[in-house]
């Protein structure tokens, strides 16, 4: 084949990702437009439910990041590019800005952080996570998981700070948080590593890649359940 035809090839192909994102559309908008979204966005939101979401969020992040300092652990032993590390890096030095953020915004809605129990949803989500961190799992299965985990936040805020949303004035700095577009930037380059490696992946590992994505998006809907307290 022509070069010229490979390249109109390259760009017309769907990505997998892409074609996991249609296959799973319901999910993915159940994950992305959960009602606990759609409160926030229209302004009816349960405060109560609002402090239960950041409490235990708080605690999952707290499990996150030892996640992440394992996918990153990952691209430094299985990645060709560099570049992968730089990314995962400034993810992690994000995570250090929102440990602050935390704690700022429970002050400000008189929420303690500390002695939070967590709940069952929040437990069981932490506990995928801590399976994805085992050595067995490989580099592409976890950093899919983690473009999963992290896009499902930024367009659940993203949508909240669209023309249109009704989002009370106080809760636009946790939409902004997510749903800003460097995080946004910030998603697609996870993306695209993403990608990368799941076009030279084996069957086994994209189908242990989707599996894991789609797990992402049953533990996202979960736990926005649970703030909603509906657990
Ligand atoms: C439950 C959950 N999912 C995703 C994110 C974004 N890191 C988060 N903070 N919490």
């Amino acid at each position: 084949m022509e070069r010229k035809d490979e390249a109109e090839e390259a760009k017309s192909k769907v990505s997998v990702i892409e074609t996991w994102l249609r296959k799973h559309r319901l999910l993915y908008v159940g994950a992305t437009r959960h009602p606990f979204i759609h409160s926030i966005r229209d302004g009816s939101v349960d405060i109560s439910s609002f402090k239960r979401w950041l409490e235990q969020d708080y605690i999952f992040v707290r499990a996150f990041v030892p996640f992440v300092a394992t996918v990153l652990l990952k691209a430094w032993k299985e990645s060709f590019d560099a570049t992968d590390m730089d990314v995962i890096l400034s993810g992690m030095a994000s995570l250090n800005d929102e440990f602050a953020w935390f704690n700022k915004e429970a002050s400000k809605w008189g929420v303690s952080l500390t002695n939070v129990a967590p709940q069952k949803a929040n437990l069981d989500y932490c506990r995928f996570l801590e399976s994805l961190m085992s050595s067995e799992v490989e580099y592409t299965v976890a950093i899919t998981a983690f473009w999963a985990i992290e896009t499902v936040y930024q367009d659940s805020f993203a949508h909240c700070l669209e023309d249109g949303s009704n989002t009370p004035e106080e809760l636009r700095d946790t939409c902004q948080r997510w749903g800003n577009d460097g995080f946004g930037q910030y998603c697609r380059a996870l993306q695209s590593i993403a990608e990368h490696h799941l076009e030279k992946a084996s069957d086994d590992v994209r189908k242990r890649t989707e599996a894991a994505v789609l797990d992402v998006l049953e533990y996202e809907v979960a736990f926005w359940n649970m703030s909603q307290g509906d657990t």
